[in-house]
């Protein structure tokens, strides 16, 4: 069954809901009057009505009755008590997708009814732009149709893939923070650019197209990066020289225990208890 038919319904209205939001509309997925919203900040949920023109509540409880999907989008500290509040309302006919880092699909059936299909994805913010990467996996209610319909919808705005729970907060340390890996590095790249003596707005667009079209190459050619990184590098030339530079400040180093802290604060987010 086509997504295109549900309600949608987001509780909590914050950057990653509101790059879904725009995202499943950009891609046709939903029109604005089958979404609704809910927030406790006045702030945030009159930002999305202006922008997207959908409904808007501070009633947790009115998006559990209206909407088929349920994406639950607050901070991972507040969905325990979100859940107690209106979990028991929301019924087995609909499907309860969680975004929250680090919540496990068990904590969350402990706070529904038996019966009701619990997806987990961990979605990231270039969904805003149809360019966003989502894993996805499934709570003891939930089944294959309920996969695919997860998949389907991330995947309308970016690549989505299945993977089993256990791999999650590696996800999230990966592809869920990677997007601030990438700004960073976007910067990074600018300022160098621009010490080098190009304006600002150039050195930044060549560092993102950079950035883009290497992206593009991987997936698209479906080719290993290093031997990308080989076409790039003609001997006793510039690249080679720029990669010693790399290496030298422990590039690979430093992106590996970024993705292992993001992936260890992920799993103490849950603590043992939302496990
Ligand atoms: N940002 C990202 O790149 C990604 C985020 N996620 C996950 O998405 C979730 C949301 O993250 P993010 O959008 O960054 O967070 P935000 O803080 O931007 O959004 C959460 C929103 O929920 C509101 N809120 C707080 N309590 C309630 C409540 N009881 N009922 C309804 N709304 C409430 C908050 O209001 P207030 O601020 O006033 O408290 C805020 O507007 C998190 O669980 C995170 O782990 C997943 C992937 C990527
Ligand atoms: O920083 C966070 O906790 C969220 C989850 C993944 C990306 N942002």
């Amino acid at each position: 069954m086509s997504q295109k038919n549900y309600n949608i319904g987001f509780i909590g209205g914050g950057a990653m809901a509101e790059a879904l939001m725009a995202g499943f509309i950009k891609a046709g997925l939903v029109t604005p009057e089958k979404l609704i919203v809910s927030d406790v900040n006045e702030h945030r949920i009159n930002h999305l009505q202006e922008k997207f023109e959908i409904q808007i509540t501070h009633d947790n409880t009115a998006v559990v009755e209206g909407a088929d999907i349920i994406v639950l989008a607050v901070k991972p500290f507040v969905l325990g008590n979100v859940l107690e509040n209106v979990g028991g309302k929301i019924r087995q006919e609909q499907i309860v997708i969680s975004i929250a880092a680090g919540i496990s699909t068990l904590y969350i059936e402990k706070l529904l009814m038996d019966g009701v299909p619990v997806v987990r994805v961990m979605p990231n913010t270039p969904a805003l732009v149809g360019e966003g990467a989502t894993a996805v996996c499934c709570g003891k209610w939930a089944g294959e149709k309920h996969r695919e319909l997860a998949l389907e919808l991330f995947g309308a705005v970016g690549r989505a893939v299945p993977v089993s729970e256990n791999l999650m907060d590696a996800v999230t340390g990966l592809s869920g923070s990677g997007p601030a890996y990438m700004y960073v590095i976007a910067e990074a790249l600018s300022d160098a650019g621009v010490r080098m003596g190009l304006p600002r707005d150039k050195a930044q667009t060549l560092a993102a197209q950079t950035m883009l079209g290497a992206a593009k190459m991987i997936l698209e050619t479906n080719r290993h990066p290093g031997m990308l990184k080989d076409m790039v590098t003609t001997p006793a030339g510039t690249a080679i020289e720029g990669l010693l530079a790399l290496e030298e400040g422990g590039l690979r180093i430093a992106l590996g225990r970024a993705v292992e802290r993001a992936c260890q604060r992920s799993r103490q987010l849950s603590g043992q208890d939302k496990r």
